[in-house]
């Protein structure tokens, strides 16, 4: 029999994505999208806001009760496309009525209530979550994931930038004494679709921001064991990240090394595709739920770049290849 897969936050661009994802999903059966209570949205079918979803999927978009249990006791599973407050307020009643969880925001991805208060701006109320939540990063957690309820999908910069690290990082190849410097670019979907100056049309063009202080530089340290640099820009383009990396290898590396972990780590893995030759760019997983990595080496140094959808494997895809290992599935199950 389907598990029963619910939305929240539906009307939102991952939710969309998961939208589509799980009505074509033959396992899990999509019985609910979900938005806040006041939305403007409220009960307009979700092809409404996305025409390219007529016919493929219709549901209404429902606005949320003040009472939850009923929604959260009739599903198996939820995907979670909602802010960050937003997750750290619903999941833990999701859960305590014995649905699944699965967030696709920060709420729940790294174990430190101060880190929450810091790079968030709330009091995280749920240390005992903190603890359990397992971090979605699906290539590298996968033990994990199939035992827990409630699965922190990792952010969409920090899943690009620790599957192109983490290989070299594990198997000892970089010196990291010179930290690693991830310059990353996001098209403007990654800010969410609710309107705002900075990613209207005429105002998007190309610039770094949340320089020194973005929420994914610690979230990035603390599940790859290593400190990094990393800048955050954004693109006047709609979707995908493109995360250039530069770090300094190990006296004596060689690119057979280099290339063996990324075998080692990825070769079972089909959602990550290492080049043998030349550089991944967006064009290559714009709508896919692959993250591409290419590597140079030179004078002691390696330039790593990653590709990624970001509301794919960045979040939508990454989420549904969490939940198809929780249950036991092919990871790839209705993504490709
Ligand atoms: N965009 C991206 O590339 C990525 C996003 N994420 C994370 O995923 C989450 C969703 O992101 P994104 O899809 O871009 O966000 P959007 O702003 O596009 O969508 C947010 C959704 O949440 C709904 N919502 C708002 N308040 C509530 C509420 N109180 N209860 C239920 N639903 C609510 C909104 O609908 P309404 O307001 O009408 O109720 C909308 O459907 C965020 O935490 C984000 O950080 C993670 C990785 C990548
Ligand atoms: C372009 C842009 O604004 N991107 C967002 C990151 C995307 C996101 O939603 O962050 P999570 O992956 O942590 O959920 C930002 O920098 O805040």
């Amino acid at each position: 029999m389907a598990q029963k897969a619910i939305v929240v936050g539906a009307s939102g661009y991952t939710g969309a994505e998961l939208a589509k994802i799980l009505t074509r999903h033959p396992e899990f059966e999509l019985t609910g999208l979900y938005v806040s209570t006041n939305s403007q949205d409220a009960d307009k079918p979700i092809s409404a806001l996305y025409p390219q979803l007529r016919t493929i999927c219709d549901l209404p978009l429902q606005p949320l009760p003040e009472d939850l249990t009923e929604i959260a006791q009739n599903a198996d599973l939820a995907f979670f496309g909602t802010a960050h407050e937003v997750s750290h307020n619903l999941v833990p009643i999701f859960l305590k009525n014995g649905c699944k969880a699965f967030d696709l925001s920060g709420a729940f991805r790294v174990n430190n209530v101060d880190f929450y208060t810091e790079y968030y701006g709330f009091t995280h109320q749920y240390p005992e979550l903190l603890e359990k939540a397992v971090y979605g990063l699906a290539e590298w957690n996968h033990e994990k994931i199939a035992q827990t309820d409630l699965v922190a999908v990792a952010g969409c910069y920090p899943t690009v930038s620790q599957l192109s690290l983490k290989p070299l990082i594990e198997n000892d190849l970089l010196d990291l004494n010179q930290l690693p410097v991830i310059n990353a670019v996001s098209g403007v979907s990654g800010a969410g679709r609710k309107a705002s100056l900075t990613s209207s049309f005429c105002e998007v063009s190309l610039n770094a921001y949340g320089v020194f202080n973005h929420r994914h530089q610690p979230e990035i340290a603390v599940h790859l064991g290593a400190e990094v640099i990393f800048t955050p820009h954004l693109g006047n383009f709609k979707r995908g990240i493109l995360a250039t990396i530069t770090a300094k290898l190990k006296a004596g590396v060689t690119d057979e090394q280099i290339r063996a972990a990324y075998r080692q780590y990825y070769a079972g893995r089909p959602l990550v595709r290492v080049y043998e030759q030349g550089l991944p760019s967006i064009k290559a997983v714009e709508f896919t739920p692959y993250c591409d990595i290419g590597f140079a080496t030179k004078n002691g140094h390696i330039i790593v770049v990653g590709a990624e959808d970001n509301l794919l494997k960045g979040a939508a895809a990454q989420a549904v290849q969490c939940a198809n290992i929780r249950y036991g599935f092919n990871e790839v199950l209705g993504l490709i």
